[in-house]
């Protein structure tokens, strides 16, 4: 088992460029399956899941070629609609490869998706969505079995923004028969990422980024060539990196329309945040005493983002008094704070609410990444950490984050990766 080992308690320093969005890449990377065609994705961040989902294509038949730059998708030769179930359980991804599949073959079996334990995260959603624009699913021994003649447009409402539900149903939706509706869509900066992708091999999709979006079916699609955009998330977790460590950095390669709500909680702790005119680099300055803050509730985006709670609640930890966070979005992601508490933190656990009391210094401690972002939680409190942090199970963490250790120590940090 794989861990990183920390000496806390050096300054960052310098310049991170921010690596491609894996809630992007997942998606596109599915979606290569529906033109029949050649998919170049360039900018994609260069992770363990990425890597599930290629193999996952592979093994239905799709030739992908990856190197440093691009990950090329040539999907015309598709030979199964039966999704390996030992890959769909490692990543909760997999099931993005539902509606692009219905959209080109109009079937697949596929079992239900494992991934990370932050909550039930049933997909109901998906399923009430494809049902309304006529796929026949049957669920039996842990599997769904989905079939459908040709697709037809719908008027689909979401119960809640469901960022999977709303891109499933987006990708099934481009060769549908008709026009389809996506009321109460999520608006995630990953849905207009996905959008583009589409647009670009020839879909017409209008309103990502919105509550509605409007997608007229065509009749086939061509070969495509797209960048990922930056991740928000791994921008939001260096920059709280920076903050806990009280270490001024910039990073580039970030759009900040996409982190506003972080960088407005970053700023109630103290830290000063210089946006660049050219708009795509953030430098960080944070104060020497960080500030409690009274909220924070994550809520679908543009809301404070439930990907970034648990590294918040690391930075909180060290602030001078008491903060409060709600968790609204997953009802088991507070499994970081146990491990936390080892290390030092002082925080209360009430169903959703957390209260965390700051206390002046965390200690070095061993402890286990539970979850991805629970996992780089641990990392940066071990940054910020008197002493040494060994941060076990670090697969969880190399889901998300492309090289965190070497991305950590390019900013001078003093962690390494030991198998
Ligand atoms: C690959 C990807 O993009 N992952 C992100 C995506 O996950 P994901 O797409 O799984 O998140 P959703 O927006 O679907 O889930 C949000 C909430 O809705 C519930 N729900 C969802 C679908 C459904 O059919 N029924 C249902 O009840 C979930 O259990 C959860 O409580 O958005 C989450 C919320 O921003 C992020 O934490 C994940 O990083
Ligand atoms: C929960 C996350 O991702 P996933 O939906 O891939 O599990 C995440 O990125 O924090």
């Amino acid at each position: 088992m794989s861990k990183y080992l920390i000496n806390g308690g050096k300054k960052l320093k310098g310049e991170l460029e921010i690596s491609g969005a894996k809630n992007a890449v997942l998606p596109i990377l599915a979606a290569s399956v529906i033109n029949g065609g050649k998919s170049v994705i360039n900018g994609f961040p260069d992770l363990r899941d990425v890597d599930i989902m290629i193999e996952i294509l592979k093994s239905i038949g799709c030739r992908v070629k990856k190197s440093s730059k691009s990950i090329i998708v040539d999907s015309k030769n598709i030979f199964t609609q039966e999704i390996d179930e030992s890959l769909v359980r490692e990543m909760r991804s997999s099931i993005f490869l539902m509606g692009p599949m219905l959209a080109r073959f109009g079937k697949i079996k596929i079992s239900y998706p494992g991934g990370c334990e932050i909550g039930h995260r049933p997909i109901d959603l998906h399923l009430k969505g494809l049902r309304e624009m006529g796929v026949k699913i049957s669920e039996s021994h842990g599997f769904l079995e989905c079939s459908v003649d040709h697709l037809k447009g719908a008027e689909i409402h979401l119960d809640y923004p469901s960022v999977g539900a709303t891109e499933n149903i987006m990708l099934s939706a481009v060769l549908a028969n008709g026009k389809t509706y996506i009321r109460n869509a999520a608006k995630e900066p990953e849905i207009v990422d996905l959008q583009e992708y589409l647009n670009a091999m020839g879909a017409k999709v209008n309103g990502a980024g919105t509550s509605v979006i409007e997608i007229i079916g065509v009749d086939s699609l061509s070969d495509v060539n797209h960048r990922i955009i930056p991740d928000r998330i791994v921008a939001g977790t260096i920059l709280a990196a920076a903050a806990i460590t009280k270490s001024e950095i910039t990073i580039t390669n970030v759009i900040q329309d996409h982190i506003v709500s972080v960088i407005s909680k970053l700023k109630e702790v103290g830290c000063m945040i210089l946006e660049k005119e050219n708009k795509d680099e953030i430098k960080i300055i944070p104060p020497t005493i960080l500030k409690p803050v009274d909220i924070i509730r994550t809520l679908p985006y543009p809301g404070f983002p439930t990907d970034m709670q648990p590294q918040f609640m690391s930075l909180l930890s060290l602030a001078q008094g008491t903060s409060i966070v709600t968790e609204t979005v997953f009802e088991n992601r507070f499994k970081h704070t146990e491990e936390l508490m080892r290390m030092g933190a002082k925080i209360k656990v009430d169903g959703r609410v957390a209260v965390i009391k700051g206390v002046n210094e965390l200690t070095g401690a061993k402890v286990e990444a539970k979850d991805l972002r629970g996992g780089a939680a641990l990392v940066i409190a071990g940054l910020a950490a008197e002493g040494t942090t060994i941060v076990e199970n670090i697969k969880h963490i190399e889901r998300g984050y492309d090289k965190f250790d070497l991305m950590l120590r390019k900013l001078g940090a003093d962690i390494k990766r030991i198998d």
